[in-house]
């Protein structure tokens, strides 16, 4: 992860000025996904490249210690043997960003994580009433604390849409500001919700007031809003972040999560950041896709690609 963003003080002109274009941004969403055409081996490397930006996440009622330990050597390998051998990076130890569960089966990840030798993957609670936040201030801060005691070196928060909604910036930003305080040294991960949160006007102002409180990322969703994450939203965002990063100088993070499942879209969510906010964001330490199921999608289609040239130099004809 990259170095924590301190946050700054509370200044209402940041959301008196949007510098956003927003027919702009509409306009841009609408080609990015298509306009691309990138060889087959660069899809490759940047599909592996997403592999290591997943949260590889499980977010459900029935999640038990059995299936998050399943996650767990997942996210340690998530890429089979064979292919990273025909790519040449068997010895790259390729993981996935973190895993990212609900508070409860932090302490199962942490200790699956160490059996499987790579306890350096972090472990990403949500926290705050996720996903909604609709319970008392003081219980969302203890669940934090509870979280971070458990084992997480990363939170992911839900902000208050009742304040956000209301144009309660000053109330945004002093709750998150409280929420850093009790993440103590895990880095902190704010999830606006983005599709309840009614305009992408109120999408730019909640970015501003999670970066000021101190996030680490700015995150698009839980993953449980009717809309989750989308690319018109995801521009907002990032173009927020790049206007935080030039008046501070402090980096900030980008999370996109929820339906995020084809090997396409990550690659579209990939080139996402390059274009927008460069190459530094293409790393685990700033960008990360919350997902469920991509990675699955993602070995399929590097099968296919290892296949693809192992049929090719045994002139093996493709159906
Ligand atoms: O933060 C991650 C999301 O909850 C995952 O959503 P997903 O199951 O649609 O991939």
């Amino acid at each position: 992860m990259s170095a924590r963003n301190p946050g700054v003080e509370y200044d209402s002109s940041w959301f008196d000025n949007i510098h956003v274009n927003l027919p702009a941004v509409k306009r841009r969403a609408e080609t990015l996904g298509t306009r691309r055409t990138v060889k087959k081996q660069w899809q490759a490397a940047w599909l592996l490249r997403a592999v290591t930006c997943i949260d590889l996440t499980t977010l459900a009622g029935d999640d038990t210690p059995s299936n998050v330990s399943r996650l767990c050597f997942k996210a340690a390998h998530p890429v089979g043997k064979d292919i990273l051998k025909a790519m040449e990076m068997e010895n790259e130890g390729i993981t996935v960003g973190a895993v990212c569960v609900y508070p409860n089966r932090v302490a199962d990840c942490v200790k699956y994580l160490k059996a499987a030798n790579r306890p350096d993957i972090p472990v990403a609670s949500v926290a705050t009433g996720f996903p909604t936040g609709q319970v008392p201030l003081k219980t969302r801060l203890e669940e934090i604390k509870m979280a971070v005691a458990d084992g997480a070196k990363e939170i992911d928060i839900v902000i208050n849409r009742h304040f956000a909604l209301e144009g309660n910036w000053r109330g945004v930003y002093d709750e998150v500001r409280m929420m850093r305080e009790a993440c103590g040294e895990a880095h902190m991960k704010t999830i606006l919700a983005t599709g309840e949160l009614g305009s992408m006007v109120n999408i730019y102002k909640a970015s501003m007031a999670c970066m000021m409180a101190g996030a680490d990322f700015i995150k698009t969703s839980t993953g449980k809003e009717g809309v989750n994450a989308i690319l018109p939203v995801a521009l907002v965002m990032v173009r927020a972040i790049r206007e935080f990063y030039q008046v501070t100088g402090y980096k900030v993070g980008f999370k996109p999560a929820g339906g995020i499942r084809s090997a396409k879209d990550a690659c579209t969510w990939l080139s996402l950041m390059k274009e927008e906010l460069g190459d530094e964001w293409l790393s685990p330490h700033l960008f990360r896709i919350g997902a469920s199921a991509l990675l699955i999608d993602i070995e399929r289609q590097l099968f296919h690609f290892v296949y693809g040239r192992y049929a090719a130099a045994h002139e093996i004809p493709m159906s």
